[in-house]
């Protein structure tokens, strides 16, 4: 609840307590993000494994957040439309699909990216 009360620093506090309950209910609820949690730390391991560059880490643990930002928003997407209309809708199932789209739109470009980081550095082992 928002009290109007409050001062600045306390309701951003407020504000932080809500978002590490929101990961927490993401972390230990939602399989597509505890997926994509796992994925995220095989690729920190990868980059440890590789020695991969400074540049090359803050990419990849760029794209590893757009990933879970992308999932987290499709997973609030879900289930604001499931509580909105719980019942099979035409619209409710593209809003769905939207939604997951641009967890697609986030997934490919990681994959490209963990292409251009890796394939180099793996095809240099075979070489
Ligand atoms: N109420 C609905 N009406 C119409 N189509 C729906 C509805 N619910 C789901 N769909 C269709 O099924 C797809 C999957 O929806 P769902 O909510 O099950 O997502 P999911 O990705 O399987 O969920 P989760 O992240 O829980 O595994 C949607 O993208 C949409 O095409």
């Amino acid at each position: 609840m928002n009290n109007s009360k409050d001062g600045f620093v306390k309701k951003r506090l407020r504000g932080i307590k809500f978002a590490l309950k929101g990961i927490w209910i993401l972390a230990t609820t939602e399989d597509s993000i505890k997926a994509q949690f796992f994925i995220g730390l095989f690729a920190i391991v990868l980059g440890f494994l590789f020695n991969i560059s400074l540049s090359e880490w803050m990419i990849q643990l760029t794209i590893t957040g757009l990933v879970l930002v992308a999932e987290a928003l499709n997973t609030a997407v879900e289930k604001m439309a499931d509580f909105i209309h719980p019942n099979f809708d035409k619209k409710i199932g593209i809003i769905k699909d939207v939604a997951a789209g641009a967890a697609g739109f986030a997934a490919i470009i990681s994959i490209i990216v963990g292409c251009i980081i890796y394939i180099p550095k793996i095809a240099y082992i075979f070489s």
